[in-house]
């Protein structure tokens, strides 16, 4: 039973909705990515459902990014399980065979945004308070390369470059203008047009439509796959080291502080 994922049949036929609800943000921690890699697990075996809108169960955050307290204060056999999940996570819904597409209701940052670009289609709800992008830079910390990878997939080269250096989170007309977005609807509308979008993948033949999808992003995972765990034991050096843990503790307490 998961309490942190809620995966519920969609109003049209073959259709999924996973909804993410793990309060206060929606940050992914180690229990929040085990039971959607569960999830998403389950849904890939339904031979029944075609395609998964994902989307956050309240409006105003879609994903907070990875759990910051998951990252600080930890020892390395804990940062080196995180990230493993972490990795399982974007491999599970990178190579997913299903037409997912993403409708942002809320924040977006970091690995929320990285979450995001794995869909094969994102919208965005019209809100000036949310934001997406990757802005690992600001909190002081490096996008990994497959980070990095599937943005500059979605962007390009140099629009990818420029929003990583700057770890620009994006409003969405500007995030629809840098193509980090796919569409920009009223946020009343954001759940009929995400269905209305998959109505026309699943126009597609599946068998089709998987194939195109794997000769796309096959090289992408290939270069994750090929390298796991040496990724692991760079995230558990780099998270380790003393400055970034001030730089990720000076951040947390800046966000706690925001409410005193
Ligand atoms: C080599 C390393 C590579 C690692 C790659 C890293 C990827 C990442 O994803 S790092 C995380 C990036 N995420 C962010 O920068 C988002 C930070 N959060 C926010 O900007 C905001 O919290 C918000 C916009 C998501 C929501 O704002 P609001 O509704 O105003 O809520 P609060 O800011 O008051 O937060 C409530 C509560 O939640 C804590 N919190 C927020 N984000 C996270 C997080 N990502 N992980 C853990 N905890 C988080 C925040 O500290 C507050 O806690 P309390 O004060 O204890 O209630």
């Amino acid at each position: 039973m998961s309490h942190r994922v809620l995966v519920e049949a969609g109003p049209a036929a073959g259709v999924a909705v996973l909804k993410f609800r793990n309060p206060p943000v929606n940050a992914l921690s180690l229990e929040m990515l085990m039971e959607l890699v569960i999830s998403l697990e389950k849904l890939e075996n339904d031979k029944a459902v075609r395609g998964i809108v994902i989307t956050a169960e309240n409006p105003g955050i879609f994903l907070a990014g990875l759990d910051l307290t998951e990252m600080c204060g930890r020892n390395p056999a804990h940062y080196a399980k995180y990230w493993e999940a972490v990795q399982e996570l974007w491999l599970r819904l990178y190579q997913s065979s299903k037409v997912l597409v993403a409708a942002i209701n809320g924040a977006c940052p970091a690995g929320g945004c990285l979450a995001s670009l794995t869909c094969d289609y994102r919208v965005m709800a019209d809100n000036p308070k949310y934001t997406i992008g990757l802005n690992e830079t600001q909190l002081g910390i490096i996008a990994p390369f497959w980070f990095k990878d599937t943005l500059v997939n979605t962007v390009g080269h140099r629009a990818a470059e420029q929003a990583l250096q700057l770890g620009t989170l994006f409003p969405p007309a500007k995030a629809l203008q840098v193509g980090i977005v796919d569409q920009v609807v009223p946020e009343e509308q954001l759940q009929s047009a995400a269905l209305s979008v998959m109505a026309q993948w699943l126009a597609i033949p599946d068998h089709a439509r998987q194939l195109t999808k794997t000769m796309m992003r096959k090289p992408t995972v290939d270069q994750l796959v090929k390298q796991r765990e040496a990724d692991i034991q760079s995230f558990v050096g780099l998270i380790s080291q003393d400055s970034i843990q001030r730089a990720l503790q000076t951040y947390l307490q800046k966000l706690r502080q925001k409410k005193g």
